[in-house]
């Protein structure tokens, strides 16, 4: 199994740690446009293997994208990250450049990989990825809800002052600070729905907190977080790499699924070796519908700034 990540950078780096550290991979290839940065990278965690106790291979590429060829999965992290005070829509004018010429970059030298697509304005850019590549849409899935759900896992288990393996939820909608669409509703600590333990006031509470997470961490680092980014996106590469069939909510392409078309935004999907291989229509009530509807209106205004 030969997993690429394009952009050593901080998730980049991440991911490939996370990919190396759960042991499912034999290959790693990091690659990023500045100069022996993907290889200084992958040494460095090469240096790890004995540490951490791992076999899989990382090796570092400066733009050769001859060293990616016949990956299985590839995952695309370069671009810029957002600073303090900035949305992840203010990215689009130099991250669709990139991902576009990067993922056209990947295509040619690995036919049939699957995408994964991490740089924002996540859901535009993975909309973009669907409408220059030409892959099938099962091959190309966008990394947000994963990472939105771990981060209200998280804010749930501090509100019921529990540990966050005590708590499941997902979230849903755009990967943005005003179009994530956490289902508070299905929110559960061990299957007894969260609403008997908290108030409906704290829940709302959790759910604003959980939206605006990826702003909170960029305020605190003066970068975007990368830790969970990179966890995330490993989980979903494992996922597929060892069809697990399991359950994510991820950017999906939409044809009628939630009453959505022509977009790319969360929703939950099954991902197992054949990509994603199965959107999950919920049944959700008027008031979650009308907010994936609203989420959908911002990615759609997004993608009008597209130029394909
Ligand atoms: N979807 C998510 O949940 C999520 C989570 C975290 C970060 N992000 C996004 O991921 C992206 C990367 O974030 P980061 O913190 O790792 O940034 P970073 O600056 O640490 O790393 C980005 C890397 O991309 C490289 N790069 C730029 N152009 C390239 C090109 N054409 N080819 C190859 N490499 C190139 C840079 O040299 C850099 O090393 C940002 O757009 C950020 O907003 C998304
Ligand atoms: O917040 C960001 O800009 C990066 C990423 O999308 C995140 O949610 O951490």
């Amino acid at each position: 199994m030969k997993v690429t990540i394009v952009g050593a950078g901080a998730v980049g780096a991440s991911c490939a740690e996370y990919v190396a550290i759960k042991n499912f991979a034999s290959e790693v290839v990091l690659l990023d446009i500045k100069e022996g940065y993907a290889e200084g990278k992958a040494m460095d965690l090469m240096q790890t293997a004995s540490l951490n106790g791992f076999d899989t291979k990382i090796t570092g590429s400066t733009n050769d994208y001859s060293k990616t060829a016949n990956s299985d999965i590839a995952v695309i992290t370069s671009g810029i990250p957002r600073k303090p005070g900035m949305t992840r829509e203010e990215l689009i004018g130099i991250n669709a450049g990139i991902v576009k010429e990067v993922s056209s970059n990947l295509i040619k030298h690995s036919p049939n990989v699957t995408l994964i697509v991490v740089s924002n304005p996540m859901d535009t850019m993975t909309y973009l990825v669907h409408k220059t590549t030409g892959l099938p849409k099962n091959k190309i899935i966008g990394m947000g809800g994963a990472l939105d759900s771990a981060r209200f896992k998280y804010r749930l288990s501090e509100a019921l002052d529990c540990p966050a393996s005590d708590v499941d939820g997902m979230v849903i909608g755009g990967h943005s600070d005003t179009g994530m669409v956490p289902l508070t509703r299905l929110a559960t600590r061990n299957s007894v729905p969260v609403k008997a333990f908290i108030s409906e006031e704290r829940l709302n509470q959790v759910a604003e907190d959980t939206k605006v997470g990826g702003a909170t961490l960029t305020k605190l680092l003066g970068t975007s977080a990368w830790y969970a980014p990179g966890a995330a996106v490993s989980g979903l590469v494992q996922a597929i790499a060892c069809d697990q069939k399991k359950m994510f909510p991820c950017s999906a392409l939409l044809e009628g699924e939630y009453g959505l078309n022509d977009i790319c935004i969360g929703v939950p999907v099954i991902l197992g070796k054949d990509g994603l291989e199965k959107i999950v229509e919920l049944k959700l009530d008027d008031a979650e519908l009308a907010k994936m509807k609203d989420s959908a209106e911002g990615v759609k205004k997004t993608n009008g700034l597209l130029d394909v």
